[in-house]
């Protein structure tokens, strides 16, 4: 493991029951880098965040994050650690207000969190800090899930299809804002099927198919890759 790895995972294997969605993955992430996670659907790539983020407990394999053996660590004190997600279907407290869940949020703070002013100016809800979350439309939900992220200072952030369901402008915008975490040195996997949001935020991708990494390299590469081509590109330009 090299000490510039804010993540680690090592031969990580997950089964449901005679099922096995996740079988040797072995990846690493490093300091304000952006990896891609990416593979048809039923890959294993939710599940990987699952595994990572403490939803689900590996059956075998490592994971470290920032050096620390995080096996059976629950997602809350992860948070507490520096490690936060969003979710596909976002997940705010709909009856209360922006405010309120970035608030909420806040109580796990780690002390080089940003202040909810400056989180709700970046995810571009700053107008809107006293409306009821479950009134937002979905990209403003979506952007919530990624404030209350934000709101406990990650050093990790896991983004599961966060751009699906946004328009053009709300996609670039969506990128550069990721791009700009990353800058201040937030790590991030990001999960997604739309191939140019992919391409334009991330360092390295992996590939995933029926549990297991067929391809490491930047998604340039990953195109030209017929074993990708064939399970999941299909030949036809991302
Ligand atoms: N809790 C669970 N119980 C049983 N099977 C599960 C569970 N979670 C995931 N699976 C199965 O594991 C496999 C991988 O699912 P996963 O959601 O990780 O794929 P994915 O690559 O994220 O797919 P998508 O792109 O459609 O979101 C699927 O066959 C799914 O049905």
């Amino acid at each position: 493991m090299s000490p510039e790895d804010v993540l680690n995972v090592a031969d990580v294997t997950k089964t449901f029951g005679s099922f096995t969605a996740l079988q040797g993955m072995s990846f690493h992430v490093k300091k304000g880098e952006i990896l891609g996670l990416v593979g048809p659907n039923g890959s294993g790539k939710t599940t990987c965040m699952n595994v990572i983020s403490g939803s689900y407990r590996a059956d075998r394999g490592s994971i470290h994050f920032m050096g620390k053996d995080i096996h059976r660590t629950s997602a809350s004190r992860l948070a507490h650690m520096g490690m936060n997600r969003t979710f596909q279907i976002p997940r705010p407290f709909k009856g209360l207000t922006v405010r309120e869940n970035l608030q909420i949020a806040a109580t796990f703070v780690r002390r080089d969190a940003m202040g909810l002013e400056e989180i709700a100016a970046f995810i571009g809800l700053e107008d809107h800090l006293n409306k009821e979350s479950g009134t937002l439309n979905s990209t403003q939900q979506k952007l919530l899930d990624l404030g209350r992220a934000l709101a406990t200072g990650p050093a990790l952030l896991l983004v599961d299809e966060l751009g699906a369901g946004m328009n053009p402008h709300e996609l670039d915008v969506t990128i550069e804002r990721l791009k700009r975490l990353a800058s201040r040195g937030i790590s991030m996997i990001v999960v997604e099927h739309l191939m140019s949001f992919v391409r334009q935020l991330t360092d390295r991708v992996i590939v995933m198919n029926a549990g297991k990494e067929i391809f490491e390299g930047t998604l340039d590469e990953a195109v030209k890759n017929e074993e990708v081509v064939r399970v999941y590109l299909g030949g036809g330009t991302p």
